[in-house]
């Protein structure tokens, strides 16, 4: 369970991200926090590269801060940016989400303006690739 003063944390953390986005190519920030089910808050910010492909988004970015720390399942995530609506993720983030997340876990998609969705990876990646598949 997620308190919203746990939810207005992770959107602040989320904001707060924009700054460290490293955007010299594109100039579009996004930020992203996440809550592990063990109560602890990893935030991320894109992160691009002169050789484009190479570039990691926020969210990825948050989630292998969590991962790299030991924490890998996923609570309650929050992503944001400078869209006209809530941000969409990338499919590269949405497959990583779904790694470290259940079917249920809400996601609120957010952008600068107040904009919200709150959504779940299942509505998202519908027919995500699963470890299961491999069975
Ligand atoms: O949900 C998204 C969508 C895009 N980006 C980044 C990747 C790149 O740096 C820039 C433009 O695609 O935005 C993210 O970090 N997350
Ligand atoms: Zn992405």
């Amino acid at each position: 369970m997620v308190t919203n003063e746990q939810k207005e944390t992770l959107k602040q953390a989320a904001t707060d991200m924009l700054a460290h986005a490293y955007v010299p190519y594109s100039h579009f920030q996004v930020g992203a926090a996440i809550l592990t089910t063990d109560g602890e808050i990893y935030s991320g910010c894109n992160i691009e590269n002169s050789s484009y492909g190479l570039t990691n988004c926020a969210e990825r970015t948050a989630i292998f801060k969590a991962v790299s720390e030991g924490h890998t399942e996923i609570e309650y995530m929050v992503v944001t940016g400078n869209t006209e609506g809530p941000i969409a993720p990338c499919g590269a983030c949405r497959q990583v989400i779904s790694e470290f997340s259940h079917p249920d876990t809400p996601i609120l998609l957010t952008n600068q303006n107040g904009d919200e969705q709150e959504t779940t990876i299942k509505d998202l990646l519908p027919g995500a690739f699963k470890s299961s598949d491999m069975d």
